[in-house]
């Protein structure tokens, strides 16, 4: 049974434990716990300093010649380095810019335009909403029909089920590596070939795996994915997006934000537009900058530990708060929505009680900062190198006393 006991030996026993002094606000006394690394991880201290410098030694010092300097290829160098230390890919796969929303538009507006003549877009009813937004939308001005794949607040997307909507009509199949609500992970590999197998293409949105579930997208032949930056990959509010397209595929994917930065020679400011040879087409305007900052030193961070160690420590994280929880009274009716295989979870725990809404808010009240997510899901947001053992039995000890009081 979970105990303090044994949270105080997983971290003494834990080769990451070290780690997470580097972050900002890991000795704070008012945060007892942060579970909520997911939506959005904490600074590392590298960061506030990175941040600091960067107004007077790059930006105030270099001005407008940063560009030339660093800037202009930031957008895809930093895209190699997220690419080899998270994502498995070889360089000249990955670009960073935009946000994960409006990445997401332009690739799949993308990839349905090539694919003419299919008609569908396959989708899970419990995808992010902004993954099913923007189908939505893309169907309409496309004049595509959307095929839904029912999942629930528990689930995820599973072969047999994918098989069952495609078709010679399916142009494009977007899912969720790890499911926002469930934290269910996907069998990638397996769910790509079988919408090869229908001529389909496939997009990865990858927001809450990149950074701490390994992946190899170049050997699983993956055609296109979506990442934020601002969970796992600590980049801060508002930190740019990636997109990974695999290589054979990028010349013939036309993104519709037609922008110079885009574009084959965008200083020589011509008419038309001609895209740009690579993944440089898949930009639009001008980057943030700024906003790439703080993710260099953890991408830095997760290179010097490697995605197996990140990967270990996430699997002893949500299988403490699912013993937690289990050892937990089953008249309290506290429903583990995670899958209970380590092999089918990414690093969220997310159990549901009718009683979560009010509890997360006295939670935060006493600096316990899980989510909520309606209609009765608590997410337990397990970062492995910022997340202690102890820091998640505390938060857990939290939780348990509110539901004692019920
Ligand atoms: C799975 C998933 N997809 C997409 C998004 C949307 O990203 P953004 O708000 O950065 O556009 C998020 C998080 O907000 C997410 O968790
Ligand atoms: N992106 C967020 C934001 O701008 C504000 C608050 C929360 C978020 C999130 O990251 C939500 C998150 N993607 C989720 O899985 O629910």
């Amino acid at each position: 049974m979970a105990s303090l006991a044994q949270a105080e030996e997983l971290d003494a026993h834990d080769p990451l434990r070290s780690k997470r002094d580097l972050f900002v606000g890991s000795d704070d006394p008012g945060i007892v716990a942060y579970l909520d690394g997911n939506s959005l991880g904490r600074p590392l201290r590298a960061s506030a300093a990175r941040l600091a410098e960067f107004v007077p030694a790059a930006w105030g010092a270099r001005l407008i010649r940063g560009w030339d300097e660093e800037w202009f290829d930031l957008p895809l160098t930093l895209g190699d380095r997220i690419g080899a230390v998270t994502l498995g890919a070889a360089p000249g796969q990955v670009a960073v810019g935009d946000s994960t929303t409006v990445l997401l538009y332009k690739l799949i507006r993308a990839a349905v335009d090539a694919r003419p003549g299919r008609r569908e877009i396959v989708v899970d009813t419990d995808n992010f909403p902004t993954d099913r937004y923007l189908v939505e939308a893309i169907a309409a001005e496309r004049n595509l029909v959307v095929r839904w794949i029912e999942s629930d607040t528990r689930g995820g997307v599973t072969a047999p089920e994918l098989e069952a909507v495609l078709g010679d009509d399916t142009a494009l199949v977007l899912l969720s590596h790890v499911a926002y609500r469930s934290g269910f992970l996907a069998d990638v590999p397996a769910l790509t070939r079988i919408a090869h197998a229908a001529g389909a293409l496939v997009l990865w949105d990858v927001c809450h795996s990149v950074a701490s579930v390994p992946m190899d997208l170049d050997g699983w032949g993956v055609d296109i994915a979506v990442g934020c930056t601002y969970k796992y990959l600590n980049g801060g509010p508002g930190s740019p997006a990636f997109v990974y397209v695999r290589r054979e595929l990028q010349e013939s994917l036309v993104q519709p934000i037609q922008g110079w930065m885009g574009h084959a020679a965008p200083f020589d400011m011509g008419p038309g537009y001609s895209p740009a040879p690579g993944m440089r087409r898949f930009l639009s305007g001008t980057p943030s900058i700024v906003g790439m900052q703080a993710l260099r030193d953890m991408v830095d961070l997760v290179d010097e530990v490697g995605m197996p160690a990140v990967r270990a420590k996430s699997e002893t994280l949500t299988r403490f708060a699912i013993d937690a929880v289990d050892g937990w009274p089953a008249s309290w009716a506290v429903d583990v929505a995670t899958p209970r295989q380590a092999e089918r979870r990414g690093s969220h725990v997310t159990i549901e009680h009718p009683a979560f809404k009010q509890i997360t808010a006295e939670l935060w009240r006493r600096g316990v900062i899980p989510d909520f997510r309606a209609p009765q899901g608590m997410r337990l947001g397990l970062s492995p190198l910022s997340t202690s053992h102890v820091e998640l039995w505390n938060g857990l000890e939290a939780v348990r006393e509110q539901l004692v009081r019920l």
